[in-house]
């Protein structure tokens, strides 16, 4: 039989997660996929767990019970060594974007180059950090020093770096935090052309409504330690649900 090409490929699989700190019940019966080539943005108050999940999701973090495939790996079974390979192929983009001050963007670019990829020759390294910088369209700040940069620049500088490996899936923690409005258009425009040009699988963690309803394909609610709503945005949004309209209230009226 000829298996059927309308189910969607997943590359990140959770399946009734379990995870406490003490009494503190962070994520309770958690299920969650992420389809091939979808943003899929996931929405929560502070201390809800998104961190937690992100955590777990890149083997940081064992949780108290469940199920974490990622790119069809048991992440829960699987060696240091196998780890360390499967992250390689999930890109984590930092909220606070994680570059080297001491390095220039060229030299923060091509260290997980250097670090993680053999004999790779001169004009390869620098061919890979062109594209980078030409993907997030900072091709001229090449020479600069993350402290010369605005904080949407170093934003999308921290972006690139995590496209140099060119990972299948992208991590996304809060990426317009702290930005003005104008900015957060361009790091939202920037997550859906890394959906576009590389066909990457992204979860976008975010507060910022406006960044969930331009990049996400889907998105997910987490309150009371499960996804309690999961759909396009206006599905989600479309319920009486007090916990959920403060959110969007809280977003859109102050
Ligand atoms: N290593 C840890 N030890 C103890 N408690 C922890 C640990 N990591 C997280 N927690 C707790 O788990 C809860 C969820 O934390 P998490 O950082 O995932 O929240 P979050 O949803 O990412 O919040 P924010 O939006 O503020 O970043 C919090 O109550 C936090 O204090």
């Amino acid at each position: 039989m000829t298996p059927s090409t309308n189910t969607p490929e997943r590359v990140i699989e959770i399946k009734d997660l379990h995870v406490a700190f003490g009494d503190n019940y962070v994520l309770r019966g958690v299920n969650l996929d992420l389809f091939k080539g979808e943003n899929l943005v996931v929405l929560g108050r502070s201390g809800t767990g998104k961190s937690v999940l992100i955590k777990i999701i890149v083997g940081l973090l064992a949780p108290d019970s469940g199920q974490v495939r990622v790119l069809e790996q048991d992440v829960l079974s699987l060696s240091a060594v196998e780890l360390e390979k499967l992250r390689l192929k999930v890109g984590f983009s930092f909220q606070n974007s994680a570059l080297y001050d001491s390095m220039t963007v060229r030299e923060n670019l091509e260290f997980p180059l250097v670090r993680n990829v053999r004999n790779l020759s001169r004009a390869e390294i620098d061919r890979a950090v062109e594209e980078a910088l030409d993907d997030v369209g900072l091709k001229q700040t090449i020479n600069q020093m993350p402290s010369e940069l605005s904080g949407g620049q170093r934003k999308r500088i921290g972006i690139a770096r995590t496209l140099m490996l060119r990972p299948e899936i992208m991590l996304y923690d809060e990426p317009t935090a702290g930005l003005d409005p104008i900015t957060c258009i361009e790091i939202n425009n920037l997550i859906n052309e890394v959906q576009e040009r590389h066909g990457a699988s992204s979860i976008v963690i975010t507060h910022d409504l406006t960044c969930a309803k331009q990049t996400g394909d889907r998105v997910a609610m987490l309150f009371d330690g499960q996804f309690q709503r999961v759909g396009t945005f206006d599905e989600v949004f479309s319920t009486d649900d007090e916990r959920v309209q403060q959110f969007y209230h809280y977003n859109f009226t102050e």
